[in-house]
């Protein structure tokens, strides 16, 4: 996805820019090795394009050039992760230099950078602006994220500037992903839960073997592992097999190594421990399964602590629906690591999952379930003319990816794109998967 990183010296205000700009949704701390300080990203969205916002955090509490160097190593890990930048400066304090050493960073780059010039919370002190011409950008916006101003005008620039989003999914198809002999597995799951033990049970008596694949990262051990001609690979296994003792405190969670697994998984299996539900945790894991279209199974370990009784599993899939509720494509299993129950049962729906990640759907049947779709319920109207999908088309690779060419793409609000979505995942039998719906304006194709 489009990745937004907020930079800038101490005080401008980041983070109010950031949570302005997030509103109401959840950010989650985000992992990055040889970062000093918690990195925020959030997956948000503007005129119904989605993209991510990092807020790369403070750096350090001093106005001395001393942070320089700090400012330069985060600044740079950002450079390659990101895909543009804002730069916050203050328009009360004017142009200083530690705004001119970052902007000196982010000239190494090609990518947009957007000169943010914050605290300008009276229309009249636009003219300070100005000054931040010295910084080498041209894009620059008054904003004062207190008054609320001026940052629609900055994520307008920023979503027209996006390139289109059929090429993005072309280059990433690009990097060839085929469906493979392995299924690619990650196990995730807080503390405890029981990962190592699940592996353990689907491992049974049968050999796995231990592996060191090639070009992955140093220090991560995949377990491959066969059943009735399909073969798994389990991914980052190396903790799981031996167990590591690391206090994870009860507030802070890292993701990083998590992600990794997941970025790399093409299944991913969310253990979650049945005594406790889905928990803030959980959830924080559950939301990078999402933000990585990542296909899903939520395993609920440790049944056989709860009394065998329907009304309280029932109690709890629905505890765990409303609390994983952006998961809804997510199969729940019941297992028992110790027990082993279920056990083959969630090897069966990996399966599952991963080949409904793989359905093509022909055009024929995507565009009599559009058209079907539109008639039970017709698009709304936007400004005055009537909303219209003309057809669609599902893009190469996974998971399902589906151009819808439209009149007016930013007419379309999110709760009939949910309508379409959740509607098309029945009519193509994609229950199990995520999936994604790109708008696009259909006249944008002949320019
Ligand atoms: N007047 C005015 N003050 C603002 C505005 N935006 C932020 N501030 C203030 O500026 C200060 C710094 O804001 P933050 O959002 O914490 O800044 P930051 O860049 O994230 O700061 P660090 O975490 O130290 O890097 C706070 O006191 C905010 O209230 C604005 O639009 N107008
Ligand atoms: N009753 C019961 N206990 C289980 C089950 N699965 C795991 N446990 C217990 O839960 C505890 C944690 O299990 P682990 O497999 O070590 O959990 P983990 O998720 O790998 O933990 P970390 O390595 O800390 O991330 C152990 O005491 C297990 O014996 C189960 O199905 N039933």
């Amino acid at each position: 996805m489009y990745r937004v990183a907020i930079v800038g010296r101490p005080n401008v205000g980041k983070s109010s820019l950031f949570n302005r700009i997030i509103g109401k949704r959840k950010a989650i701390v985000e992992d990055i090795p040889g970062v000093t300080r918690d990195r925020l990203i959030s997956t948000t969205d503007w005129r119904n394009i989605p993209f991510e916002i990092v807020d790369t955090g403070g750096y350090i509490q001093s106005d001395t050039d001393k942070f320089a160097p700090y400012i330069r190593k985060e600044i740079e890990k950002e450079l390659e992760n990101a895909d543009a930048f804002i730069l916050v400066v203050d328009g009360q304090t004017g142009l200083t230099e530690a705004d001119k050493d970052i902007a000196r960073i982010l000239h190494k780059t090609e990518k947009p950078v957007y000169v943010a010039v914050n605290k300008i919370d009276n229309p009249e002190k636009e003219d300070n602006i100005y000054e931040f011409y010295e910084l080498g950008f041209d894009k620059i916006f008054p904003i004062s994220t207190i008054q609320k101003m001026g940052v629609a005008d900055l994520l307008d620039q920023i979503i027209e500037d996006i390139p289109d989003y059929e090429r993005e999914a072309l280059k990433e198809n690009k990097e060839k992903e085929t469906k493979s002999d392995f299924i690619k597995v990650a196990l995730v799951g807080k503390p405890n839960a029981g990962k190592s033990s699940l592996l353990n049970a689907i491992l049974g008596e049968e050999r796995a073997l231990v592996s060191n694949i090639p070009g992955t990262t140093r220090d991560t051990v995949d377990t491959i592992f066969e059943k009735d001609g399909q073969k798994f690979l389990f991914l980052d296994t190396a903790g799981l097999r031996k167990k590591k003792n690391i206090d994870y405190g009860i507030e802070f969670f890292s993701v990083g190594r998590t992600l990794e697994s997941i970025k790399k998984a093409d299944v991913v299996v969310l253990v979650i421990d049945a005594e406790q539900g889905a928990t803030e945790q959980d959830q924080k894991i559950a939301h990078l399964i999402q933000k990585y279209y990542k296909p899903a199974i939520i395993a609920v370990n440790k049944i056989d602590r709860l009394p065998k009784r329907k009304d309280i599993l029932k109690a709890l899939e629905t505890q765990i629906r409303e609390k994983l509720y952006f998961l809804p494509y997510a199969p729940i299993i019941f297992v028992s690591a110790k027990k082993k129950i279920n056990i083959d049962k969630l090897l069966n729906e990996i399966i599952e999952v991963y080949n409904q990640a793989w359905k093509r759907v022909g055009t024929g049947k995507l565009n009599r379930a559009l058209k079907q779709l539109q008639t039970l319920q017709a698009p709304p109207t936007y400004q005055g003319k009537p909303l219209k999908i003309y057809y669609g088309t599902q893009l190469e690779g996974k998971p399902p990816a589906f151009l819808l060419f439209v009149n007016y793409p930013q007419g379309f609000k999110a709760n009939y794109v949910k309508y379409l979505e959740n509607n098309l995942r029945k009519l193509l039998g994609l229950e199990k998967t995520p999936m994604k719906l790109i708008l696009r304006d259909r006249h944008i194709e002949k320019k």
